[in-house]
């Protein structure tokens, strides 16, 4: 039912050794020709030349796995050949030439699902491996390949089903069985709570992939830009003695114990009747909107003015640290903030207390990030709808619905889970989600 297909697995250009990939009925096949091998074991890693109507290809290894037992589930041929560009794209152009077809994006880990060797969340995984930006989505995803959000989705499926059946029963049956209302409500109810909380923590855990975005808020001159070019270590934004000197927004990435974070410098709030300054400080509050944690700089040789006052009722309703800035110089400190931290951008002093306090206060973001998450927008939709759903046969058992409504409320949430897992799915869904992958996984 397969046609046989080919493609360049490792990144285009230059390397050590590239990978070129063949995998269906004719991989076999095309692998023995274009070597001159007798036989091809299972597993076996062959050292040897590939030809193409005589002429010397390339010098490669070669690795054949049989179906069912290689990434795919089908009959599978790996080539380790050298990673130059144009000889390995001779070698694809050789194996396309000998009955395979150019792979589709995604198309080996699509066969690997079709075959039933991972589900549609591991196949997610897969692709957030590779494209995870920081340690901890990393570890995420390794969770979630390794089955453990797998595990949960069928906890959850396996106890609505146990609802269902209870209720089924009863339908079946009307006459003999009593149904106890209340016990299955408060069973319902307890589902969706455990699943309103997954989808609550890992909207937060979604955020580490993105990065947390954290974004530096203060009045001209506290010395902003000094502290964004100290947390890149480099000179990125323009440092003068100058109020008013940042006017556009600037953005930086940073790894903080193997956190992802955004860093957004700013312009320096305060009124003022220039029109590019302006414009930059209306910038200044809409980047501020956004942020996940704002620095809020203070200058230590002025203190707090009415300016600080004024920025202060801007982020009130943010989370944000207070950050006392040339702490190296005069001191006019007046304490405003139970938990404020003293630093001087222009030496780095304090710069690690700065780091540990905003480790803190991501801390719940990175704990729940180390257990199984839903990890992309498609499943937490999922588990929304599931919710809506559970929450409808709620309702209805409680105004006293036939339970025929409810069963199809419960039966909805089912299907939504198997869609979840990809025990159920259309050519569309998979399409979406494999479109996403490189050509060669
Ligand atoms: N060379 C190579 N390295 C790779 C991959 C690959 O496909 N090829 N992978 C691609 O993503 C990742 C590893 N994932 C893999 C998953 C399953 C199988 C596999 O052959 N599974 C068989 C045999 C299992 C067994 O013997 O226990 C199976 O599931 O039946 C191989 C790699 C990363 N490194
Ligand atoms: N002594 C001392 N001076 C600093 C420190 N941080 C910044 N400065 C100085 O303060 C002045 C303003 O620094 P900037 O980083 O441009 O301040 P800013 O908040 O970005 O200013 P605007 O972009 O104009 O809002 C510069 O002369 C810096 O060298 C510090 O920790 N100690
Ligand atoms: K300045
Ligand atoms: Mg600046």
């Amino acid at each position: 039912m397969y046609d046989t297909i080919s493609a360049i697995s490792s990144p285009y250009g230059t390397g050590a050794i590239s990978v070129i990939r063949i995998d269906g009925p004719k991989s076999y096949e095309i692998i023995k020709k274009l070597t001159n091998l007798d036989e091809i074991k299972h597993r076996m890693v062959y050292s040897t030349y590939i030809y193409f109507e005589n002429e010397i290809i390339d010098q490669v290894n070669v690795v054949f796995f049989k179906s069912p037992k290689s990434y795919t589930g089908n009959d599978l041929v790996e080539i380790y050949a050298h990673g130059g560009v144009i000889v390995t794209r001779k070698i694809l152009e050789t194996v396309l030439s000998s009955g395979a077809r150019l792979a589709e994006r995604g198309e080996f880990t699509k066969r690997a699902f079709l075959n039933g060797k991972i589900s549609l969340v591991q196949a997610e995984a897969i692709y957030q491996i590779i494209e995870a930006k920081s340690e901890i989505s990393l570890k995420m995803s390794l969770q979630n390949l390794k089955g453990g959000l797998n595990e949960e989705i069928e906890y959850y499926r396996r106890e609505i089903l146990n609802i269902l059946s209870e209720i089924e029963v009863t339908v079946d049956y009307p006459d003999d069985i009593e149904i106890d209302t209340k016990n299955i409500v408060k069973e319902i109810f307890r589902i969706k709570n455990e699943i309103d909380n997954k989808v609550t923590n890992s909207k937060k855990a979604l955020m580490l992939n993105d990065g947390i975005v954290m974004t530096i808020i203060g009045k001209p001159n506290s010395g902003k830009s000094t502290l964004l070019n100290r947390l890149l270590l480099e000179d990125r934004a323009i440092v003068t003695d100058i109020p008013g000197t940042t006017r556009d927004v600037i953005k930086g990435e940073i790894d903080i114990n193997g956190v992802r974070f955004i860093i957004v410098d700013t312009a320096g709030i305060r009124e003022t009747e220039d029109i590019v300054e302006k414009i930059g400080i209306d910038r200044s509050l809409r980047e501020m909107k956004k942020a996940d944690i704002v620095l809020f700089v203070l200058d230590a040789s002025t203190g707090f003015t009415k300016e600080d006052e004024f920025i202060l009722k801007e982020i009130e309703n943010n989370n944000f640290i207070p950050i006392w800035n040339k702490c190296d110089s005069s001191l006019k400190i007046n304490k405003k903030f139970e938990d404020e931290v003293k630093i001087s951008a222009l030496t780095g002093e304090g710069l690690r207390n700065l780091e540990n306090k905003i480790m803190s206060k991501v801390k719940d973001i990175v704990k729940s990030g180390t257990s199984s998450h839903i990890t992309t927008q498609r499943q937490v939709e999922i588990l929304e709808r599931v919710n809506l759903y559970l929450e409808r046969a709620v309702k209805s058992l409680e105004e006293g619905f036939e339970l025929d409504i409810i069963s199809f409320d419960l039966r909805k949430a089912l299907e939504e889970l198997d869609t979840l897992l990809g025990k159920r799915f259309t050519d569309d869904l998979l399409d979406n989600i494999f479109s996403n992958f490189c050509v060669g996984k």
